[in-house]
């Protein structure tokens, strides 16, 4: 079962697409569309820190993921984030975007996470006991959140200087010092036969050689009934115009180039993608920007941003 939330009822074309689409691969149901956003402990999105130093920073938990199992990684992407990699936590700086949309996609991994591992979302830790991997994790802007949630994370980034960046600024607060940062892949992770409950991918099918292998890796990390959860931008016209055009030329939120239209995945590319690494879709939002509030929240409109839950059935 696939459900949608959001606070629009009226379903967009794509989400017709989508049930098009599922209707001819899978049993698809109408979604439910309720959305409530949730706290996600202390935020930080409102701070404005110092970018931290990497100076200095000798013994390193990073290592340059192993020639074998760089298949995942395009370099042409990964160079435009190691060029940027000291503004991790500057929330003005090229990760704006992201500090913005972090507190509605956390809101949304929070409550997936409670619902499917049917943890108390009022408590304060409610993600106590779960092994959590952060795939392409940057600067850490999601690991030290679900931290501070009681999840054991352990992000990782192919690139050195993000995971260097991740460490400092984890270290600086003893809620988020339990974080494990490795520069590494999803791939090389597999070939350790690592296992997780919690998979994520935020922001970053987008940016990877291979969608297909990529999405194979995070399913292999998955335990039997674990969570993947991606989030991305939709191959629409609109997703040109608001994520490349404006985000990046109009408004100048991030460094122009930092997106290909062509590597962009449509949700029913990402469902079928899912479905062939045995993961079934539970649940997908739109992550929606509105101009007039300046905020972002979840919606059932996919058209650009968008994040989906979902869960690895093995029989
Ligand atoms: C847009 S950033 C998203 C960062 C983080 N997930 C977030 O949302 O705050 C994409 C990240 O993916 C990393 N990345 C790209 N390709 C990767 C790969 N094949 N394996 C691991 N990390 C990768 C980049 O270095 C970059 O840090
Ligand atoms: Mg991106």
């Amino acid at each position: 079962m696939w459900r949608m939330r959001g606070n629009a009822i009226s379903s967009s074309s794509l989400w017709r697409q989508s049930l098009r689409y599922l209707s001819s691969t899978s049993s698809a149901s109408v979604p439910s569309c309720s959305h409530q956003v949730v706290s996600d402990g202390p935020s930080t999105s409102s701070r404005n820190e110092t970018p931290p130093s990497t100076a200095g920073v000798l013994a390193s938990p990073s290592q340059k993921p192993n020639k074998k199992y760089r298949g995942s990684i395009n370099d042409v992407e990964t160079a435009k984030f190691a060029a940027i990699a000291d503004t991790w936590w500057d929330h003005h700086g090229p990760f704006k975007p992201l500090h913005a949309i972090n507190p509605v996609r956390l809101s949304f991994i929070r409550s997936a996470l409670c619902h499917h591992f049917r943890k108390d979302a009022s408590s304060a830790t409610p993600l106590d006991g779960l092994t959590i991997v952060d795939v392409g994790c940057g600067g850490g802007l999601a690991c030290e959140p679900l931290a501070r949630m009681g999840a054991q994370v352990l992000g990782v980034d192919a690139v050195e200087k993000n995971i260097k960046v991740a460490s400092v600024h984890a270290m600086k607060d003893p809620s988020t010092s339990t974080i494990q940062y490795r520069c590494t892949t999803a791939e090389q992770l597999v070939h350790e036969n690592q296992e997780f409950d919690v998979v994520l991918a935020l922001e970053v099918i987008e940016h990877v050689a291979d969608h297909m292998e990529f999405c194979k890796s995070l399913a292999s990390l998955t335990k039997k009934n674990g969570m993947v959860i991606i989030s991305t931008i939709n191959r629409s016209i609109s997703a040109y115009g608001l994520a490349i055009v404006g985000a990046e030329y109009v408004l100048g939120w991030l460094p122009k180039g930092t997106h290909d239209w062509s590597k962009f995945v449509t949700p029913e590319e990402l469902a079928l993608l899912m479905k062939r690494t045995s993961l079934s879709i539970e649940e997908m939002a739109g992550v929606v920007f509105n101009p007039l509030t300046q905020k972002w929240s979840l919606s059932d409109d996919t058209s650009v941003n968008y994040i989906a839950s979902s869960v690895r059935r093995v029989i």
